[in-house]
């Protein structure tokens, strides 16, 4: 008998209003850890000002909010034929990747909204991971960015080993056993960076309600995946993009360790080739320094490389 997941892989969800205000983008910055000189991402009135380009990650959770939101109430998951029941307070962000089709605007207007379609799901030991596809688009339909994020239903269960997609994110290569990362950035979160990262619209108790995490073992709160995942980007953009916001053409990781708030990141990035339409292929992997574990496997950047100039 067929798995009864078969019926989720491609189901479409209807789409989802979204929406951004010039504040929600310095919101966006200040929770990704960007410094009170990382222009041109923290300040409304810099001749370049620009969204940071990995920004509509948050949507899926933000919509058009403008207040905070239930998360429990935000997934749609409930929606999804064939999968078993969702339980939030068992789930992790399993992986995340964006490609950027055309520059953001700095603000959006009525009728912004997001295509979503459930492109994978698969079940292993450790639990059922669902992909849901995303796809940014004006009121005319004019696409902006295309998203693949995954959940990791830690523990759920239906027949037995499956697997099937019908999209994937950007391929990446390895990153070169054989030779020293070309750029190392490090930083150090804040104890208050998952308080901070919130307000952009996940509103998840996991990273505020220490007895979620204990529950989970995780020993308290941890730091939300995207987070991690800004910070990552933070360090690749102003690697190899020279923090140009137009540089970053698609960043794609697997959340492989929690990283708790005011742990140090360490960002090693590799340059491995060409990548498409005249980028760079960049492999990376972050590490929490405190645990020397890695909480961004699979890393693959496109960025188009730029100079080191004075934006
Ligand atoms: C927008 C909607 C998003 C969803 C809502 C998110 C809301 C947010 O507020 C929530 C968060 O931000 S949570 C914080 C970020 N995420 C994390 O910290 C998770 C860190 N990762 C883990 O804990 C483990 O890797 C863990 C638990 C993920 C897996 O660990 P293990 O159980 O030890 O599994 P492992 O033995 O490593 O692997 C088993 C099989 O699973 C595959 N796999 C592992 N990690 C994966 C991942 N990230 N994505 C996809 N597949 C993954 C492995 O390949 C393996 O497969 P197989 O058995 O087929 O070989």
């Amino acid at each position: 008998m067929s798995n009864p997941m078969e019926q989720a892989v491609g189901f479409q969800l209807p789409p989802q209003p979204v929406g951004w205000t010039k504040r929600d983008l310095l919101t966006y910055a200040v929770g990704i850890g960007a410094k009170k000189d990382d222009y041109p991402f923290v300040y409304e009135l810099h001749p370049q000002f620009a969204p940071f380009p990995t920004y509509p990650v948050v949507l899926s959770l933000k919509g058009d909010a403008e207040d905070v939101t239930l998360f429990s109430k935000v997934l749609g998951r409930d929606e999804i034929p064939g999968l078993p029941k969702f339980n939030p307070e068992r789930a992790v962000h399993g992986s995340m990747s964006i490609e950027l089709l055309r520059p953001l605007p700095l603000e959006t207007g009525p009728g912004w909204s997001m295509k979503r379609r459930v492109s994978g799901v698969h079940e292993n030991k450790s639990g059922i991971i669902m992909d849901l596809e995303l796809l940014l688009v004006d009121p005319e339909g004019k696409e902006y960015a295309r998203m693949i994020t995954s959940s990791f239903n830690v523990g759920a269960k239906t027949t037995g080993p499956f697997s099937k997609s019908v999209s994937s994110p950007p391929k990446g290569k390895p990153v070169p056993k054989d030779r020293k990362p070309d750029y190392v950035v490090t930083e150090k979160t804040l104890p208050e960076q998952a308080i901070l990262y919130r307000l952009s619209g996940d509103y998840n108790p996991l990273h505020i309600d220490p007895s979620i995490g204990a529950k989970m073992q995780f020993g308290g709160v941890i730091l939300h995946g995207l987070a991690t995942y800004g910070f990552a980007a933070r360090a690749v953009l102003s690697s190899v993009g020279s923090n140009d916001p137009q540089a970053l053409k698609a960043f794609s990781v697997r959340f492989t360790a929690p990283v708790k708030p005011g742990d140090t990141l360490e960002t090693s990035i590799w340059e491995v080739g060409d990548g498409p339409g005249g980028t760079v292929m960049v492999a990376f992997v972050t590490k929490v320094v405190e645990t020397g574990k890695i909480c961004l496997g699979a890393g693959v950047a496109h960025v188009v490389k730029k100079a080191k100039g004075k934006l």
